[in-house]
């Protein structure tokens, strides 16, 4: 059996993340909720659909009493509505009731929009997350945030949904293609960032083994990453307060994935926004100037872009004004006050915004 952390919320137990090298431990998990009555449908996307999907259709068949499944298009362009109306279509259509299960196997995008039609469809039935990428195994499959993009403004229309579990395959990152890989460190840095600086600098020492995906540093950096988001998740579940820091980067992060009309990585936007947000924490005096430079290397090691072009800095920051962070006309943005410390901070001003995505505008 492999690693298991238990999440909870509200001082309840929620749902288990267990991590495993194979898919087969799935059938020992779902045997575990008696599902031998329900329907289970496998919401995934066309790429992953080609690896993976009839692997997990055969393991979740043994499980329940009817296994379908529903294929849509990857990319983020199809986190939408008219995705979700689809699969709205098929369950209906297989009249799917309130017991009965949808799971995604994919990667943010797909957990994103199966989580979304899975808490609205009926009002709210189960899911469970079988994240395939490093982007969704370290962040997206946990804590329940789901969601879509409308007219391209980033999940715009969501929920919080827990899954009932988030079962993770860690060697289907052997497949990830270089660019989602190098996409999924963004939100790795960032977990180092905000919250824990010796995982920050371990990161660096053990740049090589993860680039060459050695399947043991994964499984290490990736159980590390869940700690760190599960603790923040488990305080404040619905981002009432500092769950807001897992959104490092976000802010002009999310304006740049809008305005490069998703040419770039969701992890490659967050890497360049926490550039602008160190540079902001260093222009306030909180961070030592040679951090920034500690950044491009560790985000170079990775292969993560540092600089963007064709966008203006004008635009970026009026953007950031359509961002779910708005409290009254003023930004919660995240800043850092020391490498591994991050803070919410209401006052940062259009002008240093401005002034901290210079290092990124090439
Ligand atoms: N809910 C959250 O808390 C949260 C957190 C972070 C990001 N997100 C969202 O996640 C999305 C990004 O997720 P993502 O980076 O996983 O993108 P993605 O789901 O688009 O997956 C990236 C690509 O990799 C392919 N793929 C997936 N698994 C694979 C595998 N094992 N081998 C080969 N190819 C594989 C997919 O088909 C896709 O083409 C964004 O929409 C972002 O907003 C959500
Ligand atoms: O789980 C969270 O909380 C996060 O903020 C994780 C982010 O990495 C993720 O991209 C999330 O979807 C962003 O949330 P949003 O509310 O800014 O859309
Ligand atoms: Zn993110």
């Amino acid at each position: 059996m492999g690693d298991r952390i238990p999440v909870h919320m509200n001082g309840d137990f929620q749902y288990d993340i267990v991590m495993e090298m194979t898919f087969d431990g799935l059938e020992r998990e779902l045997h575990e909720f008696g599902l031998q009555g329900r329907r289970i449908c496998i919401v995934t996307d066309s790429n992953v659909a080609a690896l993976y999907l009839n692997e997990v259709e055969a393991v979740v068949s043994r499980c329940c009493r009817e296994t379908s499944h529903f294929i849509f298009p990857a990319g983020e362009e199809n986190k939408n509505l008219d995705t979700v109306r689809s699969l709205y279509e098929v369950l209906i259509k297989r009249q799917f009731d309130r017991y009965d299960v949808l799971l995604a196997l994919g990667g943010g995008v797909v957990g994103d929009l199966c989580g979304f039609a899975a808490a609205t469809y009926l009002r709210g039935i189960s899911f469970i997350q079988v994240p395939t990428t490093l982007l969704s195994q370290v962040d997206s499959s946990i804590g329940g945030k789901t969601g879509v993009d409308f007219d391209a403004y980033k999940n715009m229309v969501g929920a919080f949904h827990m899954p009932k579990l988030v079962y993770t395959n860690i060697s289907a990152l052997k497949t990830l293609s270089p660019e989602q890989f190098s996409s999924g460190m963004g939100e790795v840095i960032k977990h180092g960032l905000i919250r824990d600086a010796s995982y920050y600098h371990w990161l660096k020492d053990h740049a090589s083994m993860i680039h060459a995906r050695d399947l043991e540093h994964l499984k290490e950096m990736v159980k590390i990453s869940n700690h760190i988001k599960r603790e923040v998740v488990e305080k404040d579940p619905t981002e009432q307060g500092d769950r807001a820091l897992l959104n490092l980067g976000h802010t002009l992060g999310h304006a740049i994935e809008k305005l490069a009309d998703f040419r770039l990585l969701h992890g490659h936007c967050v890497g360049l926004g926490c550039i602008a947000a160190m540079a902001i924490s260093i222009h306030r005096g909180l961070v030592q100037e040679e951090e920034l430079t500690r950044l491009y290397e560790l985000m170079r090691d990775f292969d993560m872009p540092v600089t963007v072009s064709g966008l203006s800095s004008h635009d970026i920051v009026s953007l950031t004004k359509n961002d779910k962070k708005m409290d009254s006309g003023a930004i919660r943005f995240i800043l850092l006050e020391q490498i591994g410390k991050a803070y919410v901070d209401k006052t940062v001003t259009e002008a240093e915004m401005s002034k901290g995505l210079i290092p990124i505008l090439a």
